[in-house]
């Protein structure tokens, strides 16, 4: 029996699978989060939902494999209807930092190819300002370092992120570093002199991404955002 965060993650999980239809093609997230959405995904489909899903880590594609929810390619589809995801920082209007798992880029493609991005959290992730969170910004090998310094100029104190002594390796064989900002007042704009550095793969700030953020807490409850826009 759950309490505390582990709660708030599994009931704010919980109810993002509400979003998903028969017939839909789902993005399944990456996380503690989204994994308590890809578990009562799984129960659903062995009910019998009828879905396609395709998934923003190895971990979660693995995970869907477990629990046999069926997956598609980019390959066998043009759009996805709904992507449930988490998130490490969301402000009020909804913005977002994520990466907290190293699987920001396959989660932005996958939710920039979605119709709706439906973001669970539990309530310790809201925040008045995103940057609190160092934003993970995954960066190509090769020539890390000058990359990481181009970053560093922009006023962010960085580190190369690892795991086990070693560099973190993403799903997609690059790095991450986690870049902190402490507070980051305009976000869009951010993005984009991120991604204008080479070597920069993709940043983890979801601007203009979430349709909808459900929050858990950790009494249980859950409540549901919309973004004013
Ligand atoms: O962006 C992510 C992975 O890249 C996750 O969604 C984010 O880190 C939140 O994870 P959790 O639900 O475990 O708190």
């Amino acid at each position: 029996m759950e309490t505390g965060i582990a709660l708030a993650k599994k009931v704010a999980g919980q109810k993002a699978v509400e979003y998903i239809k028969a017939g839909m093609t789902v993005g399944l997230g990456t996380g503690s989060t989204a994994w308590w959405a890809i578990q009562e995904i799984g129960a659903r489909v062995k009910a019998g939902l009828d879905i396609n899903a395709i998934a923003t880590s190895d971990q979660s594609y693995e995970l869907a494999v477990a629990l046999q929810i069926p997956l598609i390619t980019f390959e066998e589809i043009t759009q996805i209807d709904v992507d449930i995801d988490g998130a490490d920082e969301v402000d009020r209007q909804l913005q977002l930092i994520k990466g907290g798992g190293g699987a920001l880029l396959r989660e932005k493609i996958i939710a920039a190819a979605s119709q709706q991005m439906i973001v669970a959290v539990d309530e310790h992730k809201l925040v008045d300002t995103l940057g609190k969170f160092p934003l993970p910004v995954e960066v190509v090998v090769f020539g890390w370092e000058m990359t990481a310094r181009k970053l560093a100029a922009l006023g962010t104190q960085t580190v190369l992120r690892e795991k086990n002594g070693q560099p973190f390796i993403t799903d997609n064989g690059n790095y991450i570093i986690d870049c902190a900002f402490n507070a980051i007042t305009d976000p869009a704009t951010l993005h984009t002199r991120l991604n204008a550095i080479p070597g920069v793969a993709e940043n983890g700030l979801f601007v203009n991404y979430a349709h909808t953020v459900i929050v858990g807490y950790e009494n249980g409850t859950v409540n549901t955002l919309y973004p004013a826009r």
